[in-house]
């Protein structure tokens, strides 16, 4: 992020926002209600358009990048209230994950030209993959909308894998989970760290999540960076205890 400001209207939700994301590390991002975490994470994914300031990945803009084209170079993302298709089963959901890494188009796909139809084989291969990667086999035939919300978040997680992502972008990926999930979810994006070589940046409020799983922490608060650094520098920041306990410093 180079110097990124998002306005609407007259609110400020970033400003001057800069820092790096260290390849192949566990980042989060963290701040309290309104800090502008989401906007950042909207940035990224291309659903906004900043004000000001560029962002680079792999050094290259992805501002000329619309939302739609982000994920065949590298950067998914999961949504803090779930963005699955309630009513398509576990396997459908995961497939459309891998079909931006595809060459389908329209013409071909309708027709079933050959090469369209071997595409659709390799695009189940991988859902399936996938799925059995993130131990989802026994619901992959089930309608997403009628599985547990824990279970929801893994279909959403495992969408994302599908697109081969090098950046997974992580929006409050613990709410709502109880506390047996949440470890199991720090161990899980550590697990998939670990063996898919990613990058990955989570917005989440549950601290000790954050805490444990990251190596570096940025704080935001009233739209500015307060902080970057290791989990226990952070924490320890005056500004970012501050920000918190709504105090002036
Ligand atoms: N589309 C929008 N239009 C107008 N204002 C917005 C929009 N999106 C965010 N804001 C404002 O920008 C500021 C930052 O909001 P943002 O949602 O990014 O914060 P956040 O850190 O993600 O908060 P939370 O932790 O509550 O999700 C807030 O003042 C918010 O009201």
């Amino acid at each position: 992020m180079r110097d990124v400001a998002v306005r609407f209207g007259g609110i400020v939700a970033l400003s001057g926002v800069s820092f790096d994301l260290p390849s192949q590390q566990i980042n989060a991002l963290i701040g309290p209600n309104g800090a502008g975490k989401t906007t950042l994470f909207n940035c990224l994914s291309r659903l906004y358009t900043p004000t000001s300031g560029d962002i680079l990945f792999e050094g290259q803009s992805i501002l000329s990048r619309p939302a739609h084209r982000i994920a065949e170079i590298g950067i998914g993302r999961t949504f803090q209230n779930l963005a699955l298709f309630q009513n398509l089963s576990v396997l459908d959901n995961v497939r459309i994950g891998s079909h931006c890494r595809t060459r389908g188009d329209y013409i071909s796909d309708s027709l079933a030209l050959p090469w369209s139809r071997s595409t659709e084989k390799e695009i189940d291969h991988k859902a399936r993959q996938i799925i059995r990667y993130l131990d989802l086999q026994s619901v992959m035939h089930r309608r997403v909308g009628d599985l547990p919300f824990g279970t929801q978040k893994r279909v959403e997680m495992a969408r994302a894998l599908a697109a081969d992502p090098k950046l997974l972008l992580l929006d409050e990926p613990a709410a709502g989970l109880n506390h047996g999930e949440v470890d199991e979810l720090g161990d899980l994006i550590k697990h998939v760290r670990d063996d898919r070589k990613l990058t990955v940046l989570l917005v989440e409020h549950h601290m000790s999540l954050v805490m444990s799983i990251s190596d570096t922490v940025v704080a935001l608060n009233f739209g500015r960076k307060i902080a970057e650094g290791t989990p226990a520098e952070v924490q320890n920041n005056p500004d970012v205890i501050a920000a918190y306990l709504g105090t002036d410093q």
